[in-house]
């Protein structure tokens, strides 16, 4: 066994911008030297010379050494592109970006520039969002345990509405509610549809925590229950299947289930509900290999059926709400690590060790996530490549980031390796685990580079502590 340690990596902290690379460098984002990469990479991906990686136009390993490592570059362009896909597919329906995929306060400006909403389901997230200037008639509230501090909140930012999850919070709701100024609220129902990549993001079955069942009747007391309040205004129903599907005909049989409630509560109550909220869940690549759920491959396998369940029943066609949260923010990404160690060991394995992991992305540990790695910033055409496992510095044998990636066989410490699709779900579920502090935040565009959200230090954690 053979192992090896880098030397210490920069690490810069404070607020910069790149310059823009002249002409004729590595980065110049006029000259690229290569095609866009496709697969999980942001449409922007240009190979550049000497191994570089180009995204929105910057050099991944020139931002790799002016901000350090690990180091997460968000291309604006994407982002915004994708919003910008999501109205075009779906002109007549409301389209909400989901924060909890990833929220900060250049995130929110560009989804409100681009005319979406946000689905936010935390006073946090509520706060962060109003704060970046987010207009709170486009915000939608979620959750399954809103504390009563998070819908007063709601109520007094005047959000515009709020998904009912739970039967005490109707009575809650009502009681700062009045008829003059109704709040707006959706139910979320159980429609019985499986869907997703693991089982702990399948949120459309029985048995799980989100939501009223509608086998059985939770769902109609719900509604019969916000019906009965003036300072509530029941605007629709609301599913979310899962996340990371890739198939349109869970959306229709939980289409088909929905529809046959709306028909049912009109005919009891004769009240036609004037929105559906499909959720979000809309898969993307991560490999190269993997299928996604474009949205103009939604908007096909959805809307169509909708308007014909509908007319079937003899109902108008309700305005369709989506959530998108992965597929917005996830291929934007990527992530950039340093290799710290490489380790050879006589059963024939290899590991690549980075300077992030688990902490930064816990989604191969939680549901065995499979991901892309390269290589960038040196020459790699026409090296032999070797099996690595891409491995995290953290202290669990399970901080595995990529299993079985093709590398260069000669790969050592020093080596920097980007990872696509990372802008979904990784740092917004990122922890402090061994102090390592979350990565900082870049955004690319045109050639630039801003730094969005420093680097975690250890005088943030000792900045909590109050006591001892
Ligand atoms: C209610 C709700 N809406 C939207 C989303 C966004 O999901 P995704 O990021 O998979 O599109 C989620 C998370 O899965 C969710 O729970
Ligand atoms: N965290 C999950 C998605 C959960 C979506 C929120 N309901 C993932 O990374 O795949």
């Amino acid at each position: 066994m053979t192992t090896t340690a880098a030397a210490a990596t920069p690490a810069t902290s404070a607020p910069f911008t790149l310059p823009a690379p002249a002409a004729g460098h590595p980065s110049a984002p006029c000259v690229p030297s290569g095609h866009a990469l496709g697969g999980p990479w942001p449409a922007s991906a240009r190979p550049g010379a000497a191994g570089e990686l180009l995204i929105g136009g910057v050099g991944l390993a020139e931002a790799a050494d002016r901000f350090g490592t690990p180091l997460y570059v968000l291309d604006e362009d994407e982002v915004r592109a994708r919003a910008r896909a999501y109205r075009r597919a779906l002109p007549k329906a409301e389209v909400f970006y989901a924060a909890k995929a990833f929220l900060c306060s250049a995130m929110a400006a560009w989804i409100a520039e681009e005319g979406l909403g946000l689905d936010v389901c935390s006073a946090g997230e509520l706060r962060l969002a109003t704060a970046a200037g987010f207009p709170p008639e486009r915000i939608l509230l979620h959750g399954n345990a809103k504390t009563p501090e998070e819908l007063r909140l709601a109520r007094r930012l005047r959000v515009g509405r709020i998904v009912v999850d739970v039967l005490s919070e109707i009575p809650r709701l009502a009681a700062i509610s009045v008829a003059d100024a109704p709040q707006r609220v959706l139910v979320r129902v159980v429609p019985g549809v499986a869907a997703g990549h693991h089982s702990a993001v399948r949120t459309g079955v029985d048995g799980q925590k989100f939501g009223f069942r509608i086998a059985g009747g939770d769902a109609a007391e719900a509604v019969d229950r916000i019906l009965a309040q003036p300072g509530l205004e029941l605007t629709g129903l609301h599913c979310h299947l899962g996340s990371q599907i890739t198939d349109t005909a869970p959306y229709r049989t939980a289409l088909d289930r929905l529809v046959e409630l709306l028909a049912d509560l009109r005919d009891r109550h004769g009240v036609e509900l004037p929105e559906l909220d499909l959720g979000g869940g809309h898969g993307v690549r991560y490999r190269p290999q993997d299928e996604e759920l474009d949205p103009a491959r939604f908007a096909a396998g959805t809307t169509a059926h909708l308007a014909a369940r509908c007319a079937e029943h003899g109902l108008a066609v309700p305005r369709l709400l989506v959530e998108p949260g992965r597929a917005v923010a996830a291929p934007a990404a990527v992530a950039v690590y340093r290799v710290l160690a490489v380790k050879h060991t006589a059963d024939g394995r290899a590991f690549a060790a980075v300077d992030g992991g688990m902490g930064d992305n816990p989604r191969p540990a939680l549901y065995g996530s499979a991901y892309d790695v390269r290589p960038v910033g040196r020459p790699t055409a026409g090296t032999a490549t070797g099996v690595f496992d891409v491995v995290g510095r953290h202290c669990e044998a399970g901080d595995v980031l990529v299993r079985d990636a093709q590398l260069p066989a000669d790969l050592r410490p020093g080596d920097l390796l980007a990872v696509p699709a990372a802008g979904a779900y990784q740092l917004s579920m990122a922890s402090g685990y061994n102090l390592v502090g979350r990565p900082p935040v870049v955004a690319v565009r045109d050639g630039r580079a801003r730094l969005l959200i420093r680097r975690e230090t250890v005088e943030d954690f000792r900045a909590r502590e109050v006591g001892r």
